[in-house]
């Protein structure tokens, strides 16, 4: 990269700010996987050791109205990061204002703090103005202000346009940098999917489809396969006419899906059965059907045929990129489609296998196969959007040596 690395930063006594992304999963006020808070720990041990105050940005899910707030408060974020580190972090509940500013102003160097999760900028007095997700250009240039120089680490959060990544870069030109995690990230990327061997097959599901649905059609050129799952899969069913019952479908994108299906032959490759299930619950009645999918009944997982389908589809694979699980796979019963498929891309060893996204690492981690794999990636959406050959803001922003 010819961008700025840390090395390149003045550090000692400055005040540093750190654009990581620690958006991990919070289940009771405490952070499960936290892959993500490890990987961004080389940069923030470097800037600490060498006499910088640490002042870190990242964002946790996303917030639209005021009562989301509480549950997505950074606070387990501190204490967990302030384990790792072992190390007090100063948390500051939030995101702008005397609080926040004295707090920077009492750090000595070597400390860390956390600010509160950027989105709370997103609604203000009950409105959803989103100021950070908008990218506001005051809401950038005051964060700028706090600092002296900036770090940006946060890879999963790159294909974002965002006040805390884009903005802040902006408004410090010559000053902003790429941290270790974002510089391994584009390199074990740019290794692997700028001349993927072949066959190429992407895996997509989850449950971002508005996100990532527009992806595929820029992957239909790159890929030789792609395999849709997970709950990105029933929009794709909504456009072929079958019926869905209660399954996670986006009916504003199903014009999209029907445009992707025309343009992608039998490049596509969509599950042939799944898990249904009569509530969104692990102890539903679950039950295996083919096509159609009745009301009352909502699709979890794929079924053993469409796991079936898929490992034929990848078993000549040289290159796999996977984002997005099979199924609701945080519940046990529905997790299988993504265990067995996770199972299946270790037992590739001539393949690169790449798996990208919050969910999806937690998932193959928790599922004891992530160590069967070539690279585990931070970002998700970033990932897909680096494999579709797009620039990421949040990299583009980042000063140039
Ligand atoms: N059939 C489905 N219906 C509803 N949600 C699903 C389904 N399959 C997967 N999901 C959900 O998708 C979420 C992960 O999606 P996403 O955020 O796109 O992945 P990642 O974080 O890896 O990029 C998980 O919480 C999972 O439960
Ligand atoms: O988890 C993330 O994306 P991912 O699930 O695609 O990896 C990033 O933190 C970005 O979050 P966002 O998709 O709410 O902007």
């Amino acid at each position: 990269m010819a961008k700025l690395t840390v090395e390149d930063l003045p550090l000692e006594g400055k005040k540093v700010l750190m654009r990581v992304d620690f958006n991990v999963p919070i289940k009771d006020g405490v952070v499960g996987d936290d892959n993500r808070i490890v990987a961004a720990l080389p940069t923030i041990k470097y800037v600490i050791d060498h006499g910088g105050r640490a002042i870190l940005f990242s964002h946790l899910g996303r917030i639209k109205k005021e009562e989301d707030k509480p549950g997505l408060s950074l606070r387990p974020v501190a204490e967990r990061l302030s384990n790792l580190l072992n190390k007090p972090v100063t948390f500051v509940p939030v995101t702008e204002g005397k609080q926040l500013e004295d707090a920077i102003d009492n750090m000595k160097n070597g400390d860390v703090l956390l600010v509160q999760n950027t989105r709370y900028e997103d609604v203000k007095d009950g409105e959803y103005v989103k100021r950070e997700s908008g990218n506001d250009p005051e809401l950038g240039k005051y964060w700028a202000s706090l600092g002296d120089v900036f770090v940006n680490d946060a890879f999963g959060t790159a294909h974002r346009k965002h006040a805390s990544n884009v903005g802040i870069a902006t408004n410090m030109p010559g000053k902003a940098a790429a941290g270790y995690l974002m510089e391994k990230e584009i390199k074990f990327l740019g290794d692997a999917v700028d001349n993927p061997e072949r066959p190429f097959v992407a895996i997509l599901g989850g449950a971002k489809v508005s996100d990532k649905i527009g992806v595929i059609d820029n992957l239909l050129e790159k890929a030789d396969k792609i395999i849709i799952g997970g709950g990105m899969a029933y929009t794709f069913y909504a456009a072929k006419g079958i019926k869905v019952g209660n399954s996670l479908v986006e009916k504003d994108k199903i014009d999209v899906a029907k445009q992707i299906l025309d343009k992608a032959g039998d490049k596509l490759v969509l599950p042939i059965d799944n898990v249904v299930a009569d509530k969104f619950n692990n102890d539903a009645n679950t039950k295996v059907v083919e096509g159609d999918i009745d009301d009352g009944w909502m699709a979890l997982d794929i079924g053993p045929k469409s796991v079936e389908e898929f490992e034929n589809v990848l078993k000549d694979a040289k290159t796999v990129v996977w984002n997005g699980p099979m199924g609701v796979f945080e519940m046990p019963n529905f997790a299988k489609g993504t265990l067995e498929i996770g199972k299946f891309l270790g037992t590739l060893s001539d393949a690169t296998t790449i798996v990208g996204g919050g969910d999806s690492t937690a998932a193959v981690k928790e599922l004891g196969v992530a160590d069967k794999l070539t690279h585990i990636s931070t970002g998700g959406g970033a990932s897909l959007t680096y494999l579709e050959g797009k620039e990421l803001p949040g990299i583009a922003a980042i000063s140039e040596k």
